[in-house]
């Protein structure tokens, strides 16, 4: 090839690489809802008042910590199951409410709707804790106590605003007279914390066991409204986890000799683990990005990053590496995009002068959907590279796959534009939630499974989870509280609604309406999308005539002499 030919070339293929680059970047628009802001002067606005301030650290102050499997603390569970009681009198007398206890602590309620035929959804949230290091915070963990307007104890985020806010906005409504369409249940584990064998698993076989087949969707804790976190981009992303990694749980255990310190071998088993683990913390498994659901979320991102930004998000084809590296710098962005590593216990030794007969740490992995189980056992026994070190499962779980995200997705959606409705300034994406929560039992019902906590994060909040000084403001406690109120009012709709080509023309104006020339009756939703889609003559006539007199009617300086048939004269 001549070198004019060569030239030629490789302006081709710069400039079809530029095509596509450009392409993608200005294609990748995300749905956009108009979306009714949740104002504090509306007259449904649940105001956050001293009884329910009080309620909300009265449950804090309970201390449901669990500390293993099976190992929590049966007392304080039974105490927060009687103030919930004695708080949402309204919601535990509701002839529409049937509250069923599950294994011993677990709550299950079922609330009735009247329209049979709409498909039931599932809220989820977890009565238990971790549990906390009281000397390392600034605050007692189980006070409850206020400063700087935060309310600091354990569970403030994890999970108890989700358990509180719900029956918060379940004992407005049903106080208010609401009734229900569709009915929905919800679910409140007892065990989260250590795996939730015995509570949300249990919740699931009841349910399984009444008959229930599915669910339209399911919302638990998982993600938040996060500022700050991701690179280039300065409004508050709320992140809906659409999917959820995996965990391995592997146990290293090298085998020792005892003796006296005064003649040690050349290694202990303390030493030969010691390096074992630091192999593993040097040596990071590869970044995944783009195989997972983080794909999704930078490409829903990308039209609210600077132009730069925007070109490298949309294109992660060509540039993943550098986002790779970049998200590699910070532990959040760090754990979207690849499996992560964390020696979490490390034991081993009796006295100060006997040498070790044994030592035993732990890892637990984060496994990127991309990736097995076993691919990533059989990474840390390479780096590993010793058969003095014994490895084997404690425990595991495969990622969950992700869970539709589209523009015609209900569960989707209603979170969607719920969370608009309070976080006006916030931009939704599909996610993945880092963290493992209670879904896993419920997979069968639905493959609509979304992980969205309601709470607003800034860089250095993650640190709170299962750590010191946790803690939620008033002012979040009262959006979580109208956010669950908005699901439950958006989700008893029967179809999506301001699912219209209208959110193309919402920058022409605000004067947006929906409505079709269409004579229904009931049962007639169903052929919408669905079969015997039909219209009468007579009515396709009056659609007709509708349209006529839209556009003559319109047709107008202002809003004068509207009714131009003689008969109305
Ligand atoms: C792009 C940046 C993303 C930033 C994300 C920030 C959100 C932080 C979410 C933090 C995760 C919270 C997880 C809460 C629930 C939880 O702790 N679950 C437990 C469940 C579990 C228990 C025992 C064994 C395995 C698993 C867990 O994941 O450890």
């Amino acid at each position: 090839m001549s070198c004019k030919q060569l030239c030629i070339t490789l302006v081709a293929i710069c400039s079809a690489l530029l095509v596509i680059v450009l392409v993608r970047t200005f294609t990748l628009v995300p749905r956009k809802d108009v979306v009714i802001a949740c104002k504090t002067a509306d007259s449904d606005f649940i105001k956050l008042t001293d009884q329910i301030l009080k309620r909300f650290q009265k449950a804090l102050q309970i201390d449901t910590i669990s500390f293993k499997r099976g190992e929590y603390n049966r007392d304080q569970l039974l105490l927060l199951g009687s103030h919930l009681q004695k708080s949402f009198p309204v919601v535990h007398s509701s002839p529409l409410v049937k509250l069923d206890i599950i294994a011993n602590y677990s709550r299950l309620y079922t609330i009735s709707g009247s329209n049979t035929s709409l498909t039931p959804y599932l809220l989820t949230a977890h009565l238990d804790v971790v549990p906390a290091i009281a000397e390392e915070w600034e605050l007692p963990p189980f006070d409850a106590q206020i400063k700087d307007e935060f309310i600091y104890a354990r569970g403030a985020i994890d999970f108890k605003q989700g358990i509180m806010g719900i029956l918060e906005a379940l004992e407005y409504l049903l106080s208010k007279g609401f009734k229900p369409n569709r009915s929905f249940y919800i679910g409140f584990g007892h065990d989260e914390e250590v795996t939730g064998v015995d509570g949300a698993r249990a919740i699931s076989q009841e349910l399984q066991s009444r008959g229930l087949k599915q669910v339209e969707f399911l919302l638990d804790e998982g993600l938040a409204v996060l500022n700050g976190f991701i690179p280039g981009i300065k409004k508050p992303v709320a992140l809906i986890g659409i999917g959820e990694k995996g965990f391995l749980t592997l146990k290293l255990y090298v085998k020792g000799e005892a003796g006296h310190s005064s003649m040690p071998l050349k290694e202990t088993a303390i030493g030969i683990l010691a390096k074992a683990v630091s192999k593993i913390e040097d040596n990071p498994l590869p970044s995944m990005l783009g195989y997972g659901p983080e794909k999704e979320m930078l490409e829903h991102l990308a039209h609210e990053m600077p132009l730069a930004a925007r070109i490298v998000m949309s294109n992660l084809w060509l540039f993943g590496p550098i986002v790779s590296w970049f998200f590699s710098q910070k532990p959040p962005t760090n754990a979207i995009i690849r499996t992560v590593t964390s020696v979490t216990m490390f034991n081993g030794g009796v006295k100060t002068n006997v040498l070790p007969s044994d030592a035993t740490a732990y890892i637990n992995h984060r496994i990127h959907p991309a990736q097995s189980l076993q691919e990533i056992m059989d990474y840390d026994r390479a780096v590993i590279n010793d058969d003095r070190v014994q490895i084997s499962v404690e425990d595991s779980m495969v990622a969950a796959a992700g869970s539709p995200s589209g523009e015609n997705d209900f569960g989707y959606q209603i979170i969607s534009n719920s969370i608009r409705q309070i976080w006006t300034n916030a931009t939704t994406a599909p996610g993945m939630m880092i963290g493992n929560t209670d879904t896993k039992h419920y997979k069968d019902f639905t493959k609509n499974i979304y992980r969205f906590s309601p709470t607003v994060m800034f860089p250095g909040d993650e640190k709170r989870f299962h750590g010191v000084n946790e803690r939620i403001s008033k002012n979040n406690y009262e959006q979580a509280i109208n956010f669950y109120y908005h699901i439950i009012v958006n989700a008893d709709k029967r179809l999506l609604m301001g699912n219209t080509d209208t959110r193309h023309y919402a920058m022409f104006t605000k004067n947006i309406y929906r409505f079709c020339p269409t004579v229904m009756f009931l049962g007639d939703e169903k052929r919408f999308h669905g079969i015997n889609e039909r219209i009468s003559k007579k009515n396709y006539e009056q659609a007709i005539n509708f349209y006529y007199h839209v556009i003559t009617n319109a047709d107008q300086r202002s809003l004068i002499n509207i009714h131009q048939h003689s008969d109305e004269l």
